[in-house]
């Protein structure tokens, strides 16, 4: 079954259409770019997604939820299903490594404590960082500040991960790290769909491309 499908999806803003009939599929291991002009639709796509924005026609299914009829009490059960990677880090600058993982681990109903020590250390050890565990966030450059962001995506161990901008705060050699995580987690069974205008990153780290232009999102060959 696909982690993600979208059949004639429409979705709108206050009744003025921004997607329209949208056809996709993304399958485990998947990763795709998601491309296009500021104000095209990407982050529409997104909220659509994670149920921020309903779909006003067409059947959409998300992690096995139906995104046409999922009710509310439903949306925080797909949430925990999925993954999310901003630009700006949104870390608890003021706490520990620890801390901002455990936090996410708490709120989403986790209280055995050695499950959520052994989940902390799987995924810092994933991202590289199991040094950083009782670093405070501030003190850590923006690469590994994303490092900590993508551990907490995967605290979860999504299916899929949604990352917006990623690398746009880093510099090269730090995004082509950041890519190459992206892509062990690819190896590993996560879909990931990232929104991106870091057409250098791109050219250097293969990926399959969706375009969103003009109301659509389609598969395009390349930048
Ligand atoms: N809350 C809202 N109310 C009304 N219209 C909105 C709202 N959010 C977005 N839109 C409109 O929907 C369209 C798509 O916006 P969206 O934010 O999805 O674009 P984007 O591709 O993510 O842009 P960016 O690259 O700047 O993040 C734009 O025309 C925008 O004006």
């Amino acid at each position: 079954m696909s982690i993600l499908s979208f059949e004639h999806v429409s979705i709108s803003h206050e009744g003025i259409p921004t997607l329209t009939d949208i056809n996709l599929s993304v399958e485990a291991g998947d990763f795709y770019y998601l491309i296009g002009r500021t104000g095209s639709g990407k982050s529409t796509f997104f909220k659509s997604i994670f149920a921020e924005l309903a779909i006003d026609e067409g059947q959409a299914q998300v992690v096995g939820y139906d995104l046409a009829t999922i009710k509310r009490k439903d949306i925080p059960f797909l949430r925990r299903k999925l993954g999310f990677v901003f630009q700006d880090f949104q870390l608890l600058t003021d706490r520990n490594v620890e801390k901002n993982l455990s936090f996410v681990l708490e709120a989403t109903g986790h209280t055995d404590e050695a499950e959520i020590k052994s989940r902390i250390e799987d995924v810092l050890a994933r991202v590289g960082m199991s040094n950083a565990i009782h670093k405070r966030v501030h003190k850590l450059s923006g690469g590994e500040q994303q490092r900590i962001c993508i551990a907490r995506a995967i605290l979860n161990k999504p299916q899929l991960l949604l990352a917006d901008e990623p690398t746009g705060h880093l510099d090269p050699e730090v995004s082509l790290e950041i890519m190459h995580l992206f892509k062990e987690l690819t190896a590993q069974g996560t879909a990931i769909i990232m929104a991106s205008h870091d057409y250098n990153t791109m050219r250097q780290i293969p990926g399959k491309f969706l375009k969103c232009e003009g109301g659509k999102i389609e598969l395009t060959a390349g930048i």
